[in-house]
């Protein structure tokens, strides 16, 4: 059973990393099978526990047919037998000679006059393939924005730039898949908006860009702004101030399949298009616990409870806050859909259930139910997994 298993965990007791070293004999590594109580599932789990007396190191492995290569990645976080795991970095040069090229970072932005597209934007960016790895809506300050652009002080466009830049809410992406920075470029169009439409329609900017500044979009010009520059402006650091407003909202979550099928952008558009207003939006990667406290008011109310558990936590999710001038909740829910998508298509084939869900667990979003849980949600995600 072990055989296409993956390493759960690699504590080295020793001095130096084994996994850097040459590959130890087999006089230096002797094999167990072992079992853990994992209190958080209720299970037994088995593993086959290696020892190597080279470097007093252990390997813990086991079948684990919920992960796939694409999961890792710099940054990733994965849960793992009820584990929380970050991948930091690889730990030899084969994995990072043949992941580093395929999975180039780049850092996407839309800027506040994208904002009535970010549905059809993410669409687009799914549909050439890119893995969003962080997502984050934030409101700069003017004095976040000069930092930003600080390389254009002093140019004719830069206050005005800056203006612009602070004036609305943006959306921040890290991107990433092989050549993600001129594939990204490439999608997005030139700089200014005439040429975009002109030479380049179809791109992003050459449907959305309105003038000189207001092209709709950001990307990166080279790896290391990308990854030490930009993604950290964004990701490495939580001073920005909030965007969701707790007022008149309810909460909107694409699960992590629907994710993970590349639906996020198509259904964040299907709001826009009813007009609600997406006034907070984030990718988050739950743990159980949170998942678990998530969905409390479900157990031992719904037989689904444990599997809608399991689903939220099993890789990113992207939460929302939806307003409207009033019944956000109610109305909100009615463009979700029934919970199960098999009566969803039958009875209201043009909501969202209907379109990208696949069964009562994986039904494509999550909605608030109570018209009085709908700010209470919000919060959840806006104001204590944000912190
Ligand atoms: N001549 C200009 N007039 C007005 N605004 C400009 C001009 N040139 C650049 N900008 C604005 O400044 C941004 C940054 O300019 P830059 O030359 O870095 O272009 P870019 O790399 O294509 O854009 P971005 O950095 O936003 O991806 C542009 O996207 C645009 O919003």
């Amino acid at each position: 059973m072990f055989n296409v298993g993956v390493v759960l965990s690699n504590f080295s007791l020793g001095s130096n990393n084994r996994s850097l070293r040459a590959p130890p004999k087999e006089e230096d590594r002797y094999a167990f099978t072992a079992s853990y109580y994992d209190t958080q599932a209720d299970l037994m789990r088995q593993y086959q526990l290696t020892f190597f007396t080279i470097d007093n190191s252990i390997e813990m492995r086991a079948e684990y047919p919920k992960l796939s290569l694409k999961d890792l990645y710099i940054g990733a976080l994965v849960n793992i037998h009820s584990r929380q795991l970050k991948i930091e970095g690889y730990a030899d040069d084969f994995t990072a000679n043949k992941l580093n090229s395929q999975a180039e970072i780049t850092l996407a932005m839309i800027k506040p006059d994208g904002y009535y597209h970010i549905g059809d934007i993410i669409a687009e960016i799914y549909k050439a393939e890119f893995r969003i790895n962080k997502m984050k809506m934030v409101h700069l300050t003017k004095q976040q924005a000069e930092e930003f652009y600080a390389v254009h002080y002093g140019k004719p466009f830069y206050n005005n730039l800056v203006d612009f830049m602070s004036s609305g809410r943006i959306v921040a992406l890290e991107l990433s898949k092989p050549d993600a920075i001129q594939a990204w470029r490439n999608l997005i169009g030139p700089t200014n908006f005439e040429v975009a439409r002109r030479e380049k329609p179809n791109s992003i900017r050459g449907k959305f860009a309105s003038d000189g500044t207001r092209n709709a979009v950001h990307g990166s010009d080279s790896s290391e702004n990308a990854k030490i520059v930009e993604s950290n402006f964004f990701f490495g650091r939580n001073s920005f101030k909030p965007v969701a407003l707790f007022d008149n909202s309810t909460l909107g979550i694409v699960k992590p399949h629907a994710v993970n099928a590349g639906s996020a952008g198509s259904i964040l558009s299907q709001v826009q298009k009813y007009n609600f207003d997406i006034t907070a939006l984030q990718m988050f990667t739950l743990d159980k616990v949170n998942s678990a406290d998530f969905f409390e008011v479900y157990k031992g109310v719904v037989p689904e409870y444990l599997n809608m558990v399991e689903e939220l936590c099993s890789s990113p999710c992207i939460a929302f806050e939806v307003v409207k001038d009033e019944n956000a909740v109610e109305d909100f829910r009615s463009l979700c859909g029934p919970a199960d998508p098999e009566l969803a298509r039958v009875l209201r084939p043009n909501t969202i259930r209907a379109q990208f869900g696949q069964d009562k667990i994986k039904n494509a979003v999550h909605c608030t139910d109570l018209e009085e849980d709908g700010v209470l949600e919000v919060e959840f995600f806006f104001n204590i997994m944000q912190s």
